[in-house]
C-alpha cells in the first residue's frame, strides 16, 4: 500500500504518479481523492470521477456495484466484484478510515483487475498442486515406514530389534525380550509366533508379575480335573511368560524342572504328559544382574536366555515417535469421528515428553487429545494438566533461585489452579479433575485471590 499515505492532511493523499487504482470516497459518497488509473476501467478520467457521487455513478451502473455504500454501512473492509463499463471484472477491496468520534470518515477502495487475480489464482493453484503431491509423498513415506501390521519401526534400535526378532522367528529357540512396560514387547513375542512354523497354533500369555504364587503351576500344567494347563492348550505352538523376572525362585525353580524335563504330571496319579511348546519371556530388569546378586535362577537363565533382543525407552526412539504420533491421531480419528490436527507447537511438545509409559502411555495421551480437544487444531493447552505441568517450559519461569521449597510449590499450586480454572470453568470441575475437593479447591481459590 505504498500508493497512498495520511499525513496531517485531513483527507489521505493519493500519490498522482501511482500505479495502483485508488479511489478515496467522503461519508457523502462523494469521490474525494483519485489515482491517475482511476477511471480507466470506468471509460472515465480522473478528473471525472473526482467529485463525482457513488450513488450516482451506481445509478448509472458505472459502478456495479458501489464499495463506498457497503463500506459505510458494515463499517469493516468489503470486499465485491464490479463488472465494469469496459466489460471486465474487477474486485474491490473498500475499507473505512475512522474520525475521532469512531465515525467512518472516508471509504479508501482499491482495486484489482480480474485478469491481475488469475495469475495469483494460477500460482496459488500451482502451490497447492505441489502441497498435495508432498502430501502424499509424505503419507507414502510414513506408510512405508509402518510395515503391514501397522508397526512403526523408524528408529535403528527397533528396526533392530524386529530384524533379530524376523531372523530368529523361525528357529525354535527360546527369546528373551527386555524392556520397560509399553515399550512393544508382547507385540514383538506375537510377531515371533506369526512368522514361525508355529503360527496354526496358539499363541499364549502367562503373565508372571499378576499371577498368584499359589495358582502358577496350576495354570501351567492344570489341576488334572478338568482345567486344562496352557502347556497342554499351547501344545504345537508358543507360551509367551511375561515379566519373568519377577517370578519367586521358588516357581523359578519348578519352571526350570518342567522346561528341562519337558514332560509334567497334571494332579495326583495322572500319566506323564510331554509337551511341545516354544517359550517368549520378557523381563523389565538385567536378568544377568539378577543372577549374579542370587535373585534369578542361573539354570533358567540359561534355559530361556538363548536369543537376547532388548526395546529401548520411547524417549530414545525419537523417530519412532514421530511416526507413532500421526499414526495413532488417524486412528483415533477415524475411531472417535473426529479431524483433528496437531498444531507444530504440540507436536513438538510431544516429541520432547519423557514418557515413562512408552507407547501405552503415548495412545492414551493421543486418544485424550483427540476426545476432548476443543478446536479442530490441537494445541499444547489441550494435553492434560499433567503433561502441561511436566513440560521442562513449564517451570522455567517460576524463579527457583533462593527460594524455599514451601514458597515455590505455592507457586506451582497457584500456577496449576489458574489453569485448571480456565479450562474446567466450575469449582466441582476442578475439585474432579485435580482430583481433591470441591471445599479444597474453593479455599485454595481464595488463597490466591489477588496474589
Ligand atoms: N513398533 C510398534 N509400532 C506400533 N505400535 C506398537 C509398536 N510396539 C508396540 N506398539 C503398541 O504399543 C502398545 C504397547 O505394546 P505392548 O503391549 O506390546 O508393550 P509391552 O512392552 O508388552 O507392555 P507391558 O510391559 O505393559 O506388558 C500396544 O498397543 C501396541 O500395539
Amino acid at each position: 500500500m505504498s500508493a497512498f499515505y495520511l499525513d496531517s492532511n485531513p483527507v489521505p493523499e493519493v500519490i498522482d504518479s501511482s500505479q495502483e487504482d485508488l479511489i478515496v470516497t467522503n461519508r457523502d459518497g462523494i469521490i474525494v481523492k483519485v489515482s491517475r488509473q482511476s477511471g480507466l476501467h470506468y471509460n472515465l478520467s480522473a478528473e471525472e470521477l473526482l467529485g463525482a457521487s457513488v450513488y450516482d455513478l451506481e445509478k448509472q451502473g458505472i459502478f456495479a456495484p458501489a464499495i463506498t455504500p457497503l463500506v459505510l454501512k458494515e463499517k469493516k473492509k468489503v470486499v465485491v466484484i464490479q463488472e465494469t463499463p469496459a466489460g471486465s471484472r474487477e474486485l474491490i477491496m473498500g475499507f473505512p478510515l475512522f474520525d475521532a468520534s469512531g465515525d467512518v470518515e472516508f471509504v479508501v477502495s482499491y482495486s484489482y483487475e480480474w485478469s491481475e487475480l488469475q495469475v495469483i489464482q494460477g500460482h496459488i493453484s500451482g502451490l497447492e498442486a505441489e502441497m498435495a503431491s508432498l502430501r502424499e509423498e509424505l503419507s507414502r513415506l510414513r506408510k512405508e515406514s509402518v510395515d503391514t501390521s501397522g508397526l512403526v519401526l523408524s528408529s535403528r534400535p527397533t528396526l533392530e530389534a524386529f530384524t533379530t526378532a524376523f531372523e530368529v522367528a523361525d528357529l525354535e529357540v527360546p527369546v528373551m525380550i527386555y524392556g520397560e512396560h509399553g515399550t512393544g514387547k508382547a507385540t514383538l513375542a506375537k510377531e515371533i509366533h506369526k512368522r514361525s512354523g508355529r503360527s496354526g497354533q496358539a499363541f499364549l500369555t502367562l503373565d508372571c508379575r499378576t499371577i498368584p504364587e499359589a495358582l502358577f503351576e496350576r495354570e501351567l500344567i492344570g489341576d488334572g480335573r478338568g482345567h486344562a494347563g496352557l502347556l497342554a492348550v499351547a501344545d504345537g505352538g508358543t507360551l509367551y511368560l511375561e515379566g519373568i523376572d519377577r517370578l519367586p525362585l521358588h516357581l523359578q525353580t519348578r519352571l526350570a524342572a518342567l522346561l528341562k524335563e519337558k514332560k509334567y504330571r497334571a494332579g495326583d496319579g495322572s500319566e506323564l504328559t510331554s509337551f511341545d511348546v516354544r517359550f517368549i519371556c520378557s523381563a523389565e530388569g538385567d536378568l544377568g544382574g539378577a543372577v549374579a546378586d542370587g535373585e534369578f535362577l542361573s539354570e533358567l537363565y540359561y534355559l530361556l536366555q538363548i536369543v537376547p533382543i532388548e526395546l529401548r525407552p520411547l524417549m530414545e526412539r525419537r523417530e519412532d515417535l514421530s511416526m507413532l504420533i500421526p499414526l495413532f491421531l488417524d486412528s483415533f480419528n477415524e475411531k472417535h469421528r473426529k479431524e483433528r490436527e496437531l498444531s507444530r507447537e504440540l507436536f513438538d511438545g510431544l516429541l520432547n515428553l519423557p514418557w515413562p509409559g512408552n507407547i501405552d502411555e503415548l495412545q492414551n495421551v493421543m486418544e485424550r487429545l483427540v476426545v476432548s480437544g476443543r478446536e479442530r487444531v490441537l494445541v499444547p493447552d489441550d494435553l492434560p494438566m499433567e503433561y502441561r505441568l511436566a513440560s521442562p517450559s513449564a517451570l522455567s519461569d517460576i524463579g527457583l533461585d533462593g527460594r524455599s521449597l514451601p514458597s515455590i510449590l505455592e507457586s506451582v499450586e497457584k500456577r496449576v489452579l489458574k489453569i485448571a480454572k480456565q479450562r474446567y470453568g466450575t469449582t466441582t470441575e476442578m475439585a474432579k479433575q485435580l482430583g481433591i475437593s470441591q471445599p479444597s479447591v474453593v479455599r485454595k481459590l481464595k488463597k490466591y485471590e489477588g496474589k
